[in-house]
């Protein structure tokens, strides 16, 4: 069955003012949906990162990927890397791998081949991924540090939402408790990397009272020092299942798993195929964060599940700002790979209500989320609903996510250096 049509849409929706090592969340997130159309109207869908460089590469791509046969994944993913061939000279035995970029963009189009696979044959992505190892994939509670509501900073108004500031441990614990109450997550993640670390150490304590044998993390995105790292590894040695990077760079990392007792877990320094032989060499994680958004679709994401089954690494997933067609994928992800340590990231909380699926948000039970019902992803577009967010990106003026630059205009003097600590 052949791709008559590949249909690009950027979107943006409403964000909270979520902190982070590098910036604050800015009032809109960006994505891209995908849409691949078959000769018969049958429609796949896909969903990756925002704004318009990745627009214009999946643009780029597109007179490549029509007429392809929707199964032929692999032939795809060889037309778009050779349209994009900015692959990087990494020589040896990774001649012929992808570039980054190319798998970033091969990755919502795979999605959306799957998903349309599933539908002409009336069996979910999971069964295509092999079939599901488990009915429900278990997703963390993702906190962040967060400012009460988006400032005032052109007359318009400020922007509140009903989460609360977070700015604090006792703001932290609060914001643990409506998510946990609302949606049942088993285990927590904190972003890290805002505050001096006594404070963050405080809050994952103070989780750690709260709710007491919660499997708790903590990732400062590399704002600390190796020093730091083993300082903060050391006070927190009963509190966290896994610390997640804590310092930037292979070297550094291995450098603090030596002093540490927990794994240490990566979404910054392991993602790609190329990292993992000097990561394995080194030591310098435990645990590799799948993002199927990074590593070039799901299928290659099962490929990663199994180095790491071989090395003896463990494997969770990473997530950013997302709505419902990649949570979906996630899921069938997810409930595909045998050997899911931990439960995944999601930022789905924090955008749920802004999604383009109907019948949506998709909804959690005591932290999980079950395999949408198929055909395919089991989510279907809202039209009406796309065009509202792309109207919304048309009317931003934005162009890519900048969460530094956004905090400059409240804090002119934010340097974002790292390691800040
Ligand atoms: O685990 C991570 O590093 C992330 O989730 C990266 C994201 O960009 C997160 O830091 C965010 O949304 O600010
Ligand atoms: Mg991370």
């Amino acid at each position: 069955m052949l791709i008559n049509d590949v249909i690009v849409t950027p979107i943006a929706f409403r964000d909270p003012p979520l902190l982070n090592s590098w910036g604050v969340h800015e009032p809109l997130a960006l994505r891209c949906i995908v849409q691949v159309v078959l000769a018969d109207g049958t429609v796949g869908l896909g969903e990756c990162t925002g704004g318009t460089t990745r627009t214009e590469e999946l643009l780029k791509v597109r007179e490549a990927v029509i007429g392809c046969d929707v199964f032929a994944t692999g032939e795809i993913e060889r037309r778009i890397d050779a349209v994009l061939g900015d692959r990087p000279g990494i020589g040896g035995g990774f001649v012929g791998m992808p570039s980054k970029a190319a798998r970033a963009v091969f990755a919502p189009i795979e999605v959306a081949c799957l998903d349309a696979q599933g539908k002409l044959l009336g069996v979910r992505v999971c069964d295509l991924l092999g079939g599901p190892v488990r009915d429900a994939v278990p997703y963390s509670a993702y906190l962040f540090y967060k400012w009460a509501e988006h400032p005032d900073l052109d007359g318009s108004g400020a922007i509140v939402d009903g989460w609360g500031p977070a700015l604090d441990p006792a703001g932290v614990v609060a914001q643990a408790k409506i998510m946990i109450d609302r949606y049942g997550f088993e285990s927590i993640k904190l972003k890290a990397g805002v505050f001096p670390p006594e404070q963050e150490i405080a809050a994952i304590k103070a989780l750690a009272e709260a709710f007491p044998g919660m499997p708790l993390r903590i990732d400062p995105n590399g704002a600390w020092t190796v020093p730091t790292s083993i300082m903060v590894g050391e006070a927190l040695a009963a509190e966290l299942e896994y610390l997640e990077d804590p310092t930037l760079g292979q070297d550094g990392m291995a450098e603090v798993a030596k002093q540490v007792s927990m794994p240490l877990a990566t979404n910054m320094c392991v993602i790609g195929f190329e990292d993992v032989p000097g990561s394995v060499a080194k030591g310098s994680v435990g645990v590799v964060l799948s993002d199927h958004h990074v590593w070039g679709g799901l299928r290659h994401s099962l490929e990663l599940a199994a180095i790491c089954e071989t090395f003896g690494l463990g494997i969770s997933m990473h997530s950013n700002s997302h709505l419902g067609i990649s949570l979906a994928a996630m899921t069938h992800l997810g409930a595909a790979i045998r050997n899911l340590g931990y439960a995944c990231d999601t930022h789905y909380p924090w955008n749920s209500d802004d999604d383009v699926i109907k019948n949506g948000p998709l909804e959690f039970a005591g932290g999980t989320l079950a395999i949408p019902d198929g055909p395919g992803l089991g989510v279907e577009l809202d039209h009406d609903k796309l065009a509202a967010r792309h109207e919304d990106f048309l009317a931003s003026g934005r162009s890519q996510r900048d969460d530094t630059a956004y905090l400059r205009r409240v804090q002119p003097d934010y340097d974002p250096t790292l390691p800040r600590f």
